[in-house]
């Protein structure tokens, strides 16, 4: 008895402290949320109409700092992770963003679009990759995320295709490792006759299917989330899709995480009017769109300057160009800022050497 009662005082003395520290953290939130809005007049009073008041490479800096200065027990993930909302919050209170995502609610872009600016901005689900581009030109949203690539799949050509005539940059990347889920209205799997996904997911999945599912019919559709939509109306059907999409729908998770690869991750891009500045400590990349000569020796010619002043690249697609002019078209990703006075400089050869060349933005390396 008198040992519970020891244990009771012990417990409520932590609470009290809990209590305590709650209060003070929220005093300091509310503190930072008023710098926020002040550093929302000083922007106004500088900028006047064309105001950013989203800076990604501030944020990067707060995150990074936040990081590296974290003492522990919380993981540095999910310290970032918790001052993600919070900066996320105080921009909302200078002025609410709207991001266009590829919808419906409940897709993976979505949630890319939730982990990379917060949960404080409104989002706003867009059919098509092409209307995503259209929205954020057009200014009704301030920007768009898109997927980009696959580890399993590959590159989401749809999306490189819409740089070569839209003038929107890449503010951003966001990686989000994807978990597919198998999700029905019915909790039966020997019920399942169809089986409903986006073609990459379905792809994902090839290996499970194959041996869970042998006969059912495997059907393509425009989303994840649609294909829940659509499974939540059919008895006899199931999605592939990822748990969002089983809340917002009501569907049971019949099988967890029945990807192929276990390291099964996407890479979404952030497209707005603007690229971001530089975020410093050599912490950014640039995307570039570029066609060279038909020539023998074309695509070396185009890489040399790269080389040349010691810039990594991380990446190298090649599309066709659908123009006539050129037959392919390269879209390039390079460590370093445009501004970098090295990357400036091997851009400027670059530039010489090729037929077409189009910076398609630099921007921080994701923090979380
Ligand atoms: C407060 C600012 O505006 C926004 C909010 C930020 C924050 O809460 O720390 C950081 C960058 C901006 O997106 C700022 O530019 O410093």
């Amino acid at each position: 008895m008198e040992d519970k009662s020891a244990k009771g005082d012990a417990l409520d003395d932590v609470r009290n402290r809990i209590d305590a520290i709650d209060l003070e953290l929220l005093g300091l939130i509310s503190e930072r949320a008023r710098c926020a809005q002040q550093v929302a007049h000083i922007k106004t009073a500088a900028d006047g109409g064309q105001v950013q008041f989203y800076r990604p490479e501030r944020e990067v800096a707060v995150l990074r700092r936040i990081k590296a200065a974290n003492p522990g027990p919380l993981d540095g993930e999910e310290v970032a992770r918790l001052f993600r909302e919070i900066m996320s919050a105080c921009l909302a209170l200078e002025r609410p963003l709207n991001v266009a995502f590829l919808g419906p609610a409940g897709t993976f872009t979505q949630a890319a679009a939730i982990k990379h600016f917060g949960h404080s901005v409104k989002t706003f689900a867009l059919a098509t990759i092409g209307e995503i581009f259209r929205e954020v030109e057009a200014g009704s949203c301030d920007f768009g995320v898109v997927p980009v690539e696959n580890s399993t799949e590959g590159v989401v050509s749809h999306t490189l295709d819409m740089f070569m005539t839209s003038p929107l940059m890449i503010t951003g990347e966001v990686s989000l490792r994807i978990h597919h889920h198998l999700m029905s209205v019915t909790e039966d799997l020997c019920a399942i006759r169809t089986v409903y996904s986006h073609q990459q997911s379905l792809a994902q999945c090839r290996g499970w299917l194959d041996r869970h599912l042998p006969n059912a019919d495997r059907v393509a559709v425009g989303s994840n989330a649609e294909a829940a939509r659509t499974a939540a109306t059919e008895e006899d059907a199931a999605a592939v899709a990822g748990l969002q999409a089983a809340e917002i729908y009501r569907l049971a998770v019949l099988a967890e995480r029945i990807e192929d690869e276990p390291g099964n991750t996407t890479r979404f891009l952030v497209i707005g009017p603007q690229d971001s500045r530089p975020s410093g400590q050599g912490q950014d990349k640039t995307s570039l769109l570029l066609s060279c000569r038909n020539q023998a020796g074309g695509l070396h010619t185009l890489l040399t300057p790269l080389a040349a002043h010691g810039i990594s690249m991380t990446r190298i697609e090649s599309r066709p160009s659908r123009r006539g002019i050129w037959d392919y078209v390269f879209f390039i990703d390079i460590m370093g800022h445009r501004d970098d006075p090295k990357v400036a400089l091997a851009l400027e050869n670059l530039r010489q050497a090729s037929l077409l060349f189009k910076v398609l933005g630099s921007y921080p390396l994701a923090v979380l």
